[in-house]
């Protein structure tokens, strides 16, 4: 299929991407499905990184579907923890949500990591934290196998009796499970849990608890997945397995951008070399005569982490004019 100078894909006819333009069933069958927390905690950083990637969607009032504006792919509001299962069945073509919540679905459905109907198309580096074990803290040091048989509360059951059946090993056991779907740090405190296993970010909310880590379970981060593509569900080739491409570049393109500046200055012949050493750039840097003799202008991306640094040493060789420049997107 072709596409437009920025990525946005059109008809085998040439005619651009509109609803009004096409047949009703033409619409539907090449319209990427695309799966978005509707609330809570990745919500907001999910909607921005969206935005940024250029994928613009008026989400009409009450309503959890919205067309992306001239582009084949409708964002499906869900809760975060449905989304997994959505993508797996085939209900929707692409997802986003945390890893817990994917392997989670995944565990509970008897999927092995590779066997599943899911491919992990991208890591979103937000919603960075862990799922932990954890008990009040008097009985935090016990080693996780004291916890083998007792009660534990969650939102996260399969993976919970996946820790608790490797802990046992071969020796049955009958730890006590109880599935809750928010508030699962108050069941200690309410006697109905010696332990928990739950998320912990800043840790703020077990320590107010009473409570401490006793093992880390999973580390989790929010990602970026589709159905894994095969002749039956059209994924492999065609119109939709272009756009899920066009959603991956564009959402990497981004990403990119998030993490990366742009430095450039000026410098004498005499210290180029330097220069270029200190910003290699992800290829290799750009220079550019001057007007003025002997001068040169370099220019190249570096991490924002690193830009502070390399424009000090930057001074320190002799470059003059050093500016850092924001980035608003890519494609590499
Ligand atoms: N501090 C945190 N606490 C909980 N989840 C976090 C945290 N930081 C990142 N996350 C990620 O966010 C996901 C939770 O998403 P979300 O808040 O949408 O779900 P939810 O808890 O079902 O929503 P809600 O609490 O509004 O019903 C987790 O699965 C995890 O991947
Ligand atoms: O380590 P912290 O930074 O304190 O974050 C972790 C807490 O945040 C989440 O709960 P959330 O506030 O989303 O509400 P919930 O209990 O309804 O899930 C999670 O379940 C933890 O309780």
């Amino acid at each position: 299929m072709a596409g437009y100078k920025d990525g946005s894909p059109k008809f085998e006819d040439g005619a651009p991407w509109s609803k009004s333009s096409m047949p009703e069933k033409v619409i539907e069958k090449n319209i990427v499905l695309f799966a978005v927390p509707k609330k809570g905690r990745i919500h907001d950083g999910v909607m921005k990184m969206l935005k940024g990637a250029g994928f613009d969607a008026k989400r009409p009032d009450r309503l959890d579907v919205a067309m992306c504006k001239e582009l084949p792919i409708k964002l499906v509001y869900l809760p975060a923890a449905d989304i997994p299962s959505y993508v797996m069945e085939g209900n929707v073509d692409v997802g986003i949500c945390g890893s817990d919540m994917l392997e989670e679905a995944m565990t509970e459905s008897g999927y092995a990591n590779d066997e599943a109907p899911i491919e992990v198309m991208l890591k979103l580096g937000i919603g960075k934290c862990k799922l932990c074990l954890q008990a009040p803290a008097q009985f935090c040091d016990r080693p996780a196998k004291d916890f083998v048989g007792k009660r534990i509360v969650t939102s996260f059951p399969a993976l919970t009796k996946r820790f608790f059946d490797e802990l046992a090993g071969q020796d049955s056991h009958d730890t006590h499970i109880k599935e809750v779907s928010g508030s699962v740090e108050a069941a200690c405190g309410l006697g109905l849990a010696d332990a928990v296993v739950d998320l912990v970010e800043t840790g703020t909310t077990m320590k107010a608890a009473g409570l401490d880590i006793v093992a880390d379970v999973l580390e989790t981060e929010v990602l970026l997945f589709q159905q894994r593509p095969s002749e039956a569900n059209g994924l492999e080739s065609g119109s939709k397995a272009e756009t899920l491409k066009l959603i991956e570049r564009r959402i990497a393109g981004y990403l990119t951008a998030t993490k990366y500046v742009m430095i450039i200055c000026n410098c004498h012949h005499d210290d180029l070399a330097a220069v270029c050493a200190l910003m290699p750039g992800k290829r290799s840097p750009t220079v550019t005569e001057l007007k003025e003799e002997q001068w040169h202008s370099v220019s190249s991306l570096v991490r924002i982490d690193e830009s502070n640094r390399i424009m000090d040493e930057l001074a320190k060789a002799g470059a003059t004019d050093v500016l850092c420049l924001a980035l608003s997107n890519t494609r590499m």
